[in-house]
């Protein structure tokens, strides 16, 4: 097998994505690679999405999410759209069925180049989270934060898609928050015994909000999709936004729709930025001779 596998840098609304090549081989993106992907400030990313062989033959292809940090993800809205088109690029498709830890995905790459994610339907039983103790309405739970001085940011409400999310509605300017020192401290709460990712929101008309994202395991980025699908579904649950919204998050706007069927589909744009080789042992890296200037 050879040691190295293609990858394509990309992004989706400026999270940082590297879109790994992994099919055809029998290895994975190792934590160690993904450590030292990120500390190059040439790679640096939010998450790679490994693209493998279907793990049952004739199903969908299974698609690993890795964190900057290493770990895994359950869900990458964001990413799913760099993996379309990706993969549209080779081939007339148009349509896809993706097997990720959480379930099978569908998507869809439109005319206009645009991106549809559907990512599945939102949970919000405490359990499925998951929260480390019991609450019968997740759509607002207090918390108790110690040494956090913003008192708003205590009562978010908490939702799962595939992920786990917390949103904090806001009155003000998100910009206002200084969420790169709450967002850590909020990440790592005992409230989430797998941790969260932490997003603050504010709604700006029965259609719109806007949204900043602390991602579990890779910090501030200019975008989240599955914060952007947790936003959306909590807003119209606690009743401030109809099921049709859309988020604008640092890196641009994103449409999100819960449809009737439960269903949450995220439709956004998805950007190539260059092309290389890299084991994914080590995350040893060239970038394709044809892209460099
Ligand atoms: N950027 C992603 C979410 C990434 C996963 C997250 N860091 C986690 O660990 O849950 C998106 O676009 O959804």
């Amino acid at each position: 097998m050879a040691r190295e596998a293609p990858f394509a840098k990309m992004n989706g609304l400026g999270n940082e994505i590297i879109v790994a090549d992994m099919r055809g081989r029998a290895d994975r993106v190792s934590p160690a690679a993904a450590i030292a992907l990120n500390a190059d400030p040439a790679m640096k990313f939010d998450q790679i999405m490994a693209i493998h062989d279907p793990r049952t033959p004739g199903t969908a292809n299974y698609i690993e999410i890795i964190n900057s940090d290493g770990t895994m993800a359950q869900a990458c809205g964001n990413g799913m759209r760099c993996v379309v088109q990706a993969l549209a690029a080779e081939s007339e498709q148009k349509l896809f069925t993706f097997e990720t830890i959480a379930g099978i995905l569908n998507a869809e790459e439109h005319a206009d180049g645009m991106i549809s994610v559907d990512m599945g339907v939102p949970r919000f039983d405490w359990q499925e989270i998951p929260l480390a103790e019991e609450f019968g309405d997740t759509s607002r739970i207090e918390l108790q934060i110690g040494p956090i001085d913003a008192p708003v940011l205590h009562s978010p409400s908490v939702v799962s898609m595939g992920n786990p999310h917390a949103i904090f509605w806001v009155d003000r300017d998100v910009w206002d928050y200084e969420l790169d020192r709450f967002g850590p401290l909020l990440e790592n709460h005992p409230i989430f015994p797998e941790r969260a990712n932490i997003s603050i929101a504010q709604v700006t008309a029965p259609d719109a909000l806007t949204l900043r994202t602390w991602e579990r395991s890779a910090g501030l980025t200019r975008a989240c999709g599955s914060a952007a699908c947790a936003a959306a579904v909590s807003a119209a649950r606690i009743g401030r936004t109809g099921r049709n919204v859309t988020v604008t998050v640092p890196g641009g706007p994103l449409a999100i729709e819960w449809r009737t069927d439960d269903h949450v589909v995220m439709t956004g744009p998805a950007e190539w930025e260059f092309s290389g080789t890299f084991d994914p042992e080590t995350g040893a890296w060239t970038r394709d001779r044809q892209d460099v200037a």
